[in-house]
């Protein structure tokens, strides 16, 4: 359930109903309209081959998530957009229908990338996909500042104004340190993270007791509370977290007190 739509948590504490989850989330795919080029058909096949080549296929978005994604990315017309977590291109063909710019996507994993490159992306976007090397250093932060490190930097580096976090989530604070550190988010950009409620068990992740048939699953509840509580704790940007699908942050930069309106 915590991948298909609206999660049992996201409506019993967020949206003050006893309606079945499977109910609400019919009737909001169903009065949901696509856009005219969102290529449904496209992510269909998609989904279909991901799920026959690979067992891990749950990790893709499903596709009303797509949809949000597509629709997001057209209201804030991103020019540069970094993806980190293509799989087998899902989330980075939603992306490439709402937007004309360029979309630079990172996978370590060279056969979902065989597939993502091969899909009919929306023609006009150029797509650079980035094959994550097998890991070069024992430590975690040294692999991901190698998939970063890729991407230009420098005065007059690319700045993204949409970046879309979906892959290892132990890594998330790491990304985003990258990210910053290296002035990559422009000033207009928003970061999207997805996983931030991890199937409704980050807020028990910060109880003591943990239940030890659900260790694994708390390791990974425990390091995205401690994403989010990085983010909060970080003054340059502000964050909302969506209970939406597996918990979706909306982070950008703080902003600026600028205009006051004159005394009276
Ligand atoms: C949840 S899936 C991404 C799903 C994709 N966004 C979609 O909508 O179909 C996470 C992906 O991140 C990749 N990944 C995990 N750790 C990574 C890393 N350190 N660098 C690059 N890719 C990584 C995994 O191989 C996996 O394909």
């Amino acid at each position: 359930m915590f991948r298909t739509g609206l999660s049992s948590f996201a409506t019993k504490r967020y949206l003050n109903t006893n309606a079945k989850p499977t109910q609400l989330q019919e009737y909001v795919e169903s009065m949901s309209s696509s856009g005219a080029t969102f290529p449904k058909s496209i992510l269909e096949s998609l989904q279909a081959e991901t799920r026959q080549r690979f067992r891990d296929a749950h990790k893709m978005i499903p596709l009303h998530q797509a949809e949000f994604l597509y629709s997001f990315t057209r209201m804030i017309r991103p020019e540069n957009v970094l993806e980190i977590g293509t799989f087998t291109g899902l989330s980075t063909t939603s992306i490439a229908a709402g937007t004309q710019g360029r979309i630079i996507t990172i996978e370590r994993d060279s056969g979902a990338l065989s597939i993502a490159k091969s899909t009919r992306h929306v023609s006009y976007v150029p797509i650079v996909c980035i094959m994550m090397e097998p890991l070069c250093s024992p430590t975690i932060p040294l692999y991901v500042q190698f998939s970063v490190k890729k991407i230009p930097t420098g005065p007059s580096a690319t700045k993204f104004d949409l970046v879309f976090i979906d892959a290892d989530k132990g890594n998330y604070i790491n990304y985003f340190n990258q990210i910053m550190s290296r002035s990559l988010l422009s000033d207009r950009g928003v970061i999207l993270v997805d996983n931030v409620l991890f199937r409704g068990l980050v807020p028990q992740a910060m109880e003591s007791e943990i239940d030890p048939q659900n260790k694994g699953l708390m390791r990974t509840a425990r390091q995205l509370h401690a994403f989010n509580q990085h983010i909060k704790d970080d003054p340059r940007v502000e964050q909302i977290i969506l209970p939406l699908y597996d918990g979706l942050s909306i982070i950008q930069k703080k902003a600026k007190l600028t205009c006051f309106p004159p005394n009276r």
